[in-house]
């Protein structure tokens, strides 16, 4: 482990004057949504359902929900037995999405209004698993579009950039294009983002009320919480190599760029996308775009901080393959038009803060 106190100082030093992050941000947008800053009565408040809850970015979520919206209104559910610290925070209960009569028994017994659907089975895991990638993330979501219909629910559905393919305009890649992916994980989440516009669901929505949303979010960077099987999972497990053994074993090419965001403007975007007035929704699916690096810019700035950090490369063939045919860029001039939307970490906060936090976790951690 490279020394914690030696780290933190290289950190900071690196960090100098920059403005805190996450700065309660006022701006109106267009349609006047305010960003950041709407508030809620207890009678507004919706009851939260996330499934898929204890993969990367769910137990997040739940935790900015559940600050906004109480904690007893936001309910986690993941088909795994969670660590006890989840148990603690909030509600959490089993919810496997293949079962329906459960996942209806669930809503209509905590009066749900908002459903987060994160259940899925990623890129490279789904290439090496189809059946199960099928089942998951198309029949599973079918379950969890009938169920939202039938109870006239906001659901949110994330999207990826695996939603594109080799011949979508890359760099960057537009809201509406050519979309012909080359994974089942893509696949599913093309057939997600249009599903909604069936005449049988437009007619629910006209009729019940049915709030559909999806974001198609860039490969997500977070500290305390891994990656479920990705083709971006490198830009996760490289920053607790550095801190831990000062080398890498990269499964990607040093030149591969790809769209990344870091999990908190993930998590506001998500929170700001839900809380949107409907009438400031000129569509269904955004794009969502922070930053683009390659392998080789990451490990650049990692070595701004760690200057004896080194990486190799075992390039890994099939998620080589995918990572060729996603976007370098995602364009999201709409949903910053329409919602408000901005990014707050570039590569050198990011790499900042992923490292301050993996050094303090890990101090914290062996001082028990
Ligand atoms: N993490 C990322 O970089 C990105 C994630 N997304 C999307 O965001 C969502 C959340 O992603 P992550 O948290 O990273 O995924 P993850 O792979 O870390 O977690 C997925 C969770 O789904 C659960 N699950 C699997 N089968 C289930 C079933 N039958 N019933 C209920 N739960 C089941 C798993 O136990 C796991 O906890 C996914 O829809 C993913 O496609 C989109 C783009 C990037
Ligand atoms: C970009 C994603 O959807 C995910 N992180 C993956 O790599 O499969």
């Amino acid at each position: 482990m490279m020394p914690v106190v030696q780290l933190l100082r290289a950190a900071s030093k690196h960090a100098g004057n920059r403005p805190p992050r996450c700065v309660v941000q006022t701006t109106s947008a267009a349609h006047g949504v305010r960003t950041h800053a709407s508030s809620c009565t207890d009678s507004d408040k919706p009851k939260v359902l996330i499934t898929g809850g204890l993969g990367q970015l769910g137990v997040g979520l739940a935790k900015s929900l559940r600050r906004r919206f109480g904690k007893f209104n936001v309910i986690l559910s993941d088909i795994r037995k969670p660590p006890n610290h989840v148990y603690k925070n909030g509600p959490f209960i089993f919810s496997d999405i293949l079962d329906y009569k459960n996942l209806r028994q669930i809503v209509v017994n905590n009066n749900i209004s908002w459903l987060v659907h994160y259940s899925a089975v990623l890129s490279a895991v789904g290439e090496h698993n189809v059946a199960l990638a099928k089942e998951v993330n198309i029949t599973g979501f079918h379950n969890i579009l009938d169920i939202a219909t039938e109870h006239g629910l906001r659901v949110f559905v994330p999207s990826t950039i695996s939603a594109l393919g080799p011949s979508s305009p890359k760099d960057p890649t537009p809201d509406l294009c050519v979309q012909r992916p080359r994974t089942i994980y893509g696949v599913s989440k093309v057939h997600a983002e249009l599903m909604v516009f069936s005449s049988h669901y437009q007619y629910y929505h006209q009729r019940y009320g049915l709030d559909f949303r999806c974001l198609r979010y860039p490969g997500i960077i977070s500290a305390d919480s891994q990656p479920g099987g990705g083709t971006t999972d490198y830009a996760v497990q490289i920053f607790h190599a550095a801190v831990k053994s000062g080398q890498f074993e990269c499964n990607l090419r040093s030149d591969t760029r790809l769209p990344m965001m870091y999990i908190d403007d993930c998590i506001r975007a998500t929170m700001e996308f839900l809380e949107a007035p409907e009438d400031a929704l000129v569509s269904r699916t955004y794009n969502i775009n922070a930053m683009s690096f390659t392998p080789q810019d990451l490990t650049r700035e990692i070595q701004k901080v760690l200057s004896d950090f080194k990486v190799t490369y075992n390039v890994d063939p099939v998620r080589q393959a995918i990572a060729d045919g996603w976007p370098k860029a995602l364009e999201d001039s709409a949903a910053r038009q329409d919602w408000g939307w901005r990014h707050e970490y570039n590569l050198p906060e990011l790499v900042q803060t992923m490292l301050t936090h993996i050094t303090l976790g890990n101090k914290l951690a062996s001082a028990f």
